[in-house]
């Protein structure tokens, strides 16, 4: 379970990025996080895998505290960011072995996970080229596998959904349900309201650093469209 308890972040003294958001989300849930350019999404993220640190609040994973046990809690998570920075000078491959080598992953279980989701994301081929003759969308898969092949307990990434063509967009929401139904935690945001409606069991919206609106699917839209109600919480003062 991931709890975030009464966090609060500010860049700027008194000038609140996060206000005292609360969220639980139970293992094999999927989540997304919506709000406005600014709202906080990314603050969010950055505090829960532990890139930035926060004056007050706690956060929990299974138990673990990012603040006391930073290494036990980042072990247990993948973080993709939106524009994921990798090695250019290593080719895919030694990239993916890097990583792998770092979580200390079993290494046949590592090969064949690397063989099946660069298959599913049709780079295969690609793994022996340079990083940097890759495309955007490529270093987007590359950054996926890297992600997958840990099986992490918690999976965040922000705005997973620009940039991927739709055969990627597709394998990628199949492999992260996947991951929710062996119990991981998978947590995203985006704009993308219509694949968060289809494909999330729960979300939040958060507007000004504050959690407008939370619960699963249902609970925040009602019988109204998921778009309906994010504009009627993040349009109103
Ligand atoms: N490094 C920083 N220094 C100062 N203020 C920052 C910094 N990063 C973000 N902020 C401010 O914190 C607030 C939340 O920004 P954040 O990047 O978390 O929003 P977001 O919801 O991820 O937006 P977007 O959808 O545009 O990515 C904004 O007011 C932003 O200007």
């Amino acid at each position: 379970m991931l709890e975030i308890k009464n966090l609060s972040k500010s860049y700027v003294p008194g000038i609140k990025a996060l206000d005292n958001v609360n969220v639980n989300i139970a293992n094999g849930e999927i989540f997304a996080f919506i709000g406005h350019n600014g709202a906080g999404k990314t603050t969010a993220i950055k505090s829960i895998v532990g890139i930035l640190s926060f004056e007050e609040g706690e956060i929990l994973l299974d138990g673990v505290n990012i603040k006391n046990a930073p290494i036990e809690f980042k072990k247990m998570t993948a973080y993709i960011p939106d524009n994921p920075e990798l090695y250019d000078n290593l080719t895919g491959i030694q990239y993916l072995n890097f990583i792998a080598n770092i979580y200390k992953l079993d290494v046949e279980k590592r090969n064949d996970d690397i063989v099946k989701y660069s298959r599913d994301f049709e780079i295969y081929e690609d793994l022996g080229n340079l990083i940097s003759s890759y495309s955007h969308g490529m270093k987007q898969k590359l950054a996926l596998i890297s992600a997958f092949i840990r099986h992490p307990k918690l999976l965040i990434l922000d705005e997973p959904f620009v940039g991927l063509d739709p055969n990627a967009t597709f394998k990628m929401k199949t492999l992260m349900k996947e991951m929710a139904d062996a119990g991981s935690i998978i947590f995203f945001s985006t704009h993308v309201l219509e694949v968060a409606e289809k494909f999330c069991d729960h979300v939040a919206i958060i507007k000004k650093g504050k959690i407008m609106k939370i619960g699963t699917m249902n609970e925040v839209k009602g019988d109204k469209s998921l778009e309906t109600v994010f504009m009627e919480m993040t349009d109103s003062e």
